[in-house]
């Protein structure tokens, strides 16, 4: 893996495997958002108690926070079997409609970014959501016929990064919703302590302290980093994940003390020194760091935006004071933002959504 993508909260296949063992597989194995989890706790139990499947599930939050993970543990504590997929894969009515009629009773069906699913095969998840009953339409034109096929009782569980792109129908058939919110850092250090255990990694509380502050609040970002520095470690060091190993390692992989990789410090150097701070328009910034402008704004912007280091105004593209010193220059008087620096707990829950 490369320096640039060290930090992306989007998983690579071949990284599949590495997340698979240290994934939890149950709810008590599963770190921080207690408030989730809670209601998570009381919604399977009373469906355990009276005998028939929960209410549809809706876990919506940014990748890597932990929604794949709980959809497996909401299966694995029913007891039931789960069906995985995800909205882009399910482009005909007819592929939804294959996949629910061949559900066990009480199985789980996952759906993993729920919001890409296409419109038709929406509408036949509608009536499998609610009815448990799907209507599948053979042949085209006045000959087209209507078949309805039976669906057994089951609990469907979507996962949306952008719940906002999830039509209205959608969301209300959806029983209980939950919001999954970045991490903090004690509680990515918990999980590094946990992962570390289970990889059989000897790790200090410096160690994790150090790595869980790059992690940019995401259990998958600080597994992968864990990952890298207990490589350096065994290589070129007694094999601890500590202060020091984690400081030489996550400099070899060019993630810096704020989890800012290569280009998100390629995006604030060339705003504060070639635009002096901006505003500057997206295009300009995207060529002046030699990417495309889909890149700078949906793979760097989003982390910049949430760490007070960028802002998006009207005008253009504003580097913060907080950018000019995290890049240790010093911001000219009026600097946007000069009354906030980056804030210590920028990672504290929100609100979560019940
Ligand atoms: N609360 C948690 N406790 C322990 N490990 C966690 C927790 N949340 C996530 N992880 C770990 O982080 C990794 C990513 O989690 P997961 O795949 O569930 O994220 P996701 O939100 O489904 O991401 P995506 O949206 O990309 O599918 C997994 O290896 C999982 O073990």
């Amino acid at each position: 893996m490369s320096g640039e993508n060290m930090v992306s909260a989007y998983v690579s296949d071949a990284e599949l495997d590495a997340e698979a063992t240290v994934r939890p597989k149950r709810l008590d194995e599963f770190i921080a958002q207690h408030r989730v989890r809670d209601q998570l706790d009381l919604l399977l139990k009373g469906a355990m108690r009276r005998g028939s499947p929960p209410d549809h599930i809706l876990l919506s939050g940014p990748p890597g926070l932990g929604k794949t993970t709980l959809a497996n543990i909401v299966a694995a504590e029913l007891g039931s079997g789960i069906r995985v997929t995800s909205g882009p894969a399910i482009e005909r009515s007819g592929d939804l409609a294959a996949i629910v009629t061949s559900l066990a009773e009480g199985d789980v069906l996952f759906i993993d970014e729920i919001h890409r699913i296409a419109k038709p095969a929406e509408e036949l998840l509608y009536s499998a959501m609610e009815d448990f009953r799907v209507d599948v339409v053979v042949g085209k034109g006045p000959g087209a016929t209507a078949i309805p096929l039976d669906v057994e009782p089951f609990t469907l569980v979507g996962a949306t990064t952008r719940s906002g792109l999830l039509t209205g129908p959608m969301r209300d058939r959806f029983g209980f919703v939950a919001h999954l919110d970045f991490y903090s850092p004690a509680d990515l250090e918990a999980l590094l302590h946990r992962s570390a255990r289970i990889l059989g990694v000897p790790i200090t509380d410096e160690g994790a302290v150090e790595i869980a502050g790059r992690s940019r609040g995401t259990p998958r970002i600080a597994n992968r980093l864990l990952r890298r520095v207990r490589d350096f470690a065994e290589v070129r060091a007694d094999g601890v994940v500590n202060l020091e190993t984690a400081r030489a390692a996550l400099t070899v992989y060019d993630v810096d003390a704020l989890g800012l990789d290569r280009l998100d410090r390629a995006v604030l150097t060339a705003l504060v020194d070639l635009f002096r701070g901006g505003p500057v328009g997206l295009s300009t910034l995207a060529v002046a760091v030699g990417e495309q402008p889909d890149t700078v704004e949906e793979v760097c912007e989003p982390f910049l935006v949430r760490a007070g280091l960028l802002a998006r105004t009207p005008r253009g593209r504003v580097a913060t004071e907080a950018a000019w010193q995290h890049l240790g220059r010093t911001p000219p008087n009026g600097t946007f933002g000069a009354a906030t620096a980056v804030a210590p707990d920028l990672f504290s829950a929100a609100p979560e959504q019940p």
